[in-house]
């Protein structure tokens, strides 16, 4: 059985960042897409049938995820289990009650299993790390509440207590589009659905808002996103259907990103024609950094020249791969400006001031901006790489380091949250072909 990896090793575990001997040519496997992962089985919980998750991601956030529909009755049995990969087999069962649930730091379990527990016949208690309880939750809980559920706190640790009955609701989604996916997942298990609106700044992240909508029409749930800005999910069953899970594009980005900084060759294999992942936007941004990006019959290929490209990019859509862009702008040879990710303060961390933190602590001249950053090309030196228990700030790490020798990424387990094999992984890319 899955069990939650732990959350971290503490502060004194170092990792040595591997240097790049020379230009890598690897081909990189990556498990299932977490965000894929946790909506599948959410759906497959909430299901008029029993159904299949394939090739489901194996990690903190995804285990955490199992755990809390267990927790609310979901039954839920693995097969074809490997260290990063599993096939899960889920009978839904009546949402239950007076239980508790650990959402870890996990966006998609803190924003997704709330709407979820208000379906059930008793409280539901949420809380998470330490870090979790700093993470923007108030504009879903007001909607929960106003959808007629009761929530006791704006922030973790809240409880949730239904039943709700659904209907039209107002909410600010700028701080994170996953305020609105949260609402519309469990949306058709309301008796009135759900009309959720958004009034404030841009929401960012659309294409996850996307993917939550395409996996509940292939759910046969019907969804009105026709107006900008208005989602309608009309009450109904959730059909029970098998799924297989896309890898993971977000997380193909550091060793993507490793192809262009040594002037080698990744290739990742099953990346998928059409896909509402936003890391597919990777094809694009890592072409204008400098790389050249084809498909092969195997899946997606990338070639670096050995010289990266400075960017300019509004990263509003695919904020989540702004550490791994920062870590290339960091070894560019000319100018970078990152904007239009403001909300990335509330993510892991506070990632623009943990990127430029970082990268000026090695050496480096990174600026904040309200709304992202600006990276000047300056030479690194070795040093630690602080990851505050974010994922992606330690693969940015790792990045720096195939360039720069004597990095030390701090707490590199912490990538267990959505990719426990990274450092297996990394060494793997640099060993070579396979
Ligand atoms: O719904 C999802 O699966 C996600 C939505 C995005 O969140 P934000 O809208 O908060 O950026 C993304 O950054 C996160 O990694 C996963
Ligand atoms: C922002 C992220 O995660 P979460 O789902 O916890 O919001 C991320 O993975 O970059």
């Amino acid at each position: 059985m899955a069990t939650p990896h732990s959350a971290s090793k503490g502060p004194e575990a170092l990792w040595a960042a591997p240097v790049a001997t020379g230009p890598v040519s690897a081909t990189v496997r990556l498990p299932g897409s977490k965000s894929v992962t946790n909506r599948a089985l959410l759906l497959a919980a909430l299901a008029d049938a029993p159904s299949l998750v394939r090739l489901a991601l194996r990690s903190r956030d995804a285990d955490l995820m199992v755990a809390a529909l267990r927790s609310l009755g979901a039954e839920m049995t693995s097969s074809e289990e490997s260290a990063s990969s599993v096939d899960w087999a889920i009978t839904p069962r009546p949402v239950r009650g007076g239980v508790s649930i650990d959402v870890g730091l996990a966006g998609t379990v803190m924003r997704f299993v709330p709407a979820v527990a208000a379906l059930a016949d008793g409280p539901v208690l949420f809380d998470g790390d330490p870090a979790a309880r700093k993470r923007p939750m108030g504009p879903i809980l007001g909607a929960l509440r106003a959808l007629g559920a009761s929530v006791d706190n704006d922030a973790l640790p809240f409880t949730v207590r239904g039943p709700i009955s659904g209907g039209e609701v107002v909410l600010d989604a700028s701080v994170s589009s996953q305020m609105v996916s949260g609402l519309l997942l469990a949306g058709a298990r309301f008796d009135k659905g759900v009309t959720v609106r958004h009034s404030g700044p841009p929401v960012p992240s659309m294409p996850h808002i996307e993917m939550t909508v395409h996996m509940l029409r292939q759910a046969g749930v019907e969804v009105d996103d026709s107006r900008a800005d208005v989602w309608r999910v009309e009450p109904g069953p959730i059909r029970a259907r098998d799924v297989d899970v896309e890898p993971d594009l977000s997380n193909a980005a550091p060793f993507l990103a490793g192809a262009l900084v040594t002037g080698g060759t990744v290739v990742v294999p099953g990346w998928p024609e059409e896909t509402t992942q936003g890391g597919d936007q990777l094809r694009h941004l890592l072409e204008r950094m400098g790389a050249t990006v084809t498909r092969v019959p195997e899946g997606l290929q990338v070639t670096g020249s050995g010289q990266v490209r400075g960017i300019e990019a509004d990263l509003h859509d695919v904020s989540e791969l702004t550490p791994t862009i920062a870590a290339l702008a960091a070894l560019a040879g000319g100018p970078s400006r990152i904007s239009g990710v403001a909300h990335i303060r509330g993510h892991e961390t506070d990632r623009i001031t943990a990127l430029a933190t970082e990268i000026n602590r090695l050496g480096g001249d990174a600026r904040e901006t309200d709304d992202g950053l600006e990276i000047h090309p300056r030479p690194l030196s070795g040093g630690v790489f602080h990851s505050y228990d974010d994922h992606r700030m330690a693969t940015a790490g790792a990045v720096i380091g195939l360039a720069v020798p004597g990095v030390q990424v701090e707490n590199i387990a912490t990538t267990g949250k959505t990719l426990p094999e990274f450092p297996d992984m990394w060494a793997a890319m640099l060993d070579g072909p396979r």
